[in-house]
């Protein structure tokens, strides 16, 4: 078999014109702030690809660069402010942190309706008991792909494969959400490869690059590869060995070009939506 590739910049493009759409039709222009505490890398390309993104979209977006050394108290001041400025609907606080900021007491901080990174405990909690509340992008992202590949969820045998905070966990309680059977693999699961190899929809976050080998994939199987790994040689690689597992899977997303773009796509969603719950 060879995999067809499901095509996130395109459905994240979709994705985006129709948020242009709802937003046209707003009286108001939702707000999106986003703080970055330093320059780590991972952060540099997802800004750049975002503030365009947002703007296009009919957003007031803009980014707040502070320095490295910034202290955590000026941080959490600077949330404080963001959480009472009213024409913000949406912020976000770029991980990692430097270390002189605890980032757990950074999002606690943030006011959970303006979570757009779904991030804060209350969410959180909120997704693991089928409540209504603001969901992480990267695993919401993902929903959206399986929908656009024609992936059945309910019943079917998922894996994921990662238990970050960040998407492994919100990733599994969406797709028990869906009604799939969901498995979670780590670093200390005893023989991944045949964890995998059961995975009807398999989803990698571990951020490693290329670990899944062609023979971890099921025949027939629908692998979402949200890993965005950057090679000493400058090449961007998944968490998935792409050539092998599409000799496998029935579909399978690219990197880049797979879950990345609907990230960003879905950070703009929450703030639509966001906007939408605070203002009406
Ligand atoms: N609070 C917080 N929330 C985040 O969501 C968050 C964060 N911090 N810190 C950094 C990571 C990284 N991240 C990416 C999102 C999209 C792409 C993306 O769009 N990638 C494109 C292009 C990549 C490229 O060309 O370099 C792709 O995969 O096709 C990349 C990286 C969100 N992050």
């Amino acid at each position: 078999m060879s995999a067809s590739i499901i095509d996130g910049k395109a459905v994240a493009a979709s994705l985006r014109a129709r948020l242009a759409e709802r937003v046209k039709a707003l009286p108001y222009t939702p707000g999106l702030r986003v703080v970055r505490v330093g320059d780590d890398p991972a952060s540099g390309v997802y800004v750049r690809n975002k503030d365009r993104a947002a703007r296009e979209a009919g957003l007031d977006s803009a980014t707040l660069q502070l320095p490295e050394d910034t202290a955590e108290a000026e941080l959490l001041a600077l949330v404080r402010q963001l959480n009472d400025d009213p024409a913000v609907d949406g912020i976000l606080v770029q991980l990692p942190l430097p270390r002189q900021i605890d980032a757990a007491k950074v999002l606690a901080a943030i006011d959970p309706a303006k979570d757009v990174d779904g991030f804060h405990a209350l969410n959180a909690g909120r997704l693991a008991t089928g409540q209504k509340g603001l969901v992480p992008c990267t695993p919401k992202g993902v929903m959206h792909l399986l929908a656009a590949a024609g992936t059945a969820i309910a019943g079917a045998r998922a894996v994921v494969l990662g238990r970050s905070n960040i998407v492994g966990k919100p990733m599994a309680a969406l797709l028990l959400a869906a009604d799939a059977t969901v498995t979670v693999v780590h670093s200390r699961t005893r023989d991944l490869a045949s964890e995998c190899r059961r995975a009807e929809i398999l989803v990698a976050a571990v951020g490693r690059p290329e670990m899944v080998k062609g023979d971890w994939i099921a025949d027939g199987a629908t692998v979402v590869d949200v890993g965005i790994n950057r090679l000493p040689s400058g090449k961007l690689v998944g968490d998935v060995d792409f050539a092998a597992a599409s000799a496998r899977a029935a579909a399978i997303t690219p990197v880049p070009g797979g879950v990345g773009p609907m990230t960003i796509a879905c950070l703009l969603e929450n703030t639509v939506d966001a906007a939408i719950a605070r203002r009406g």
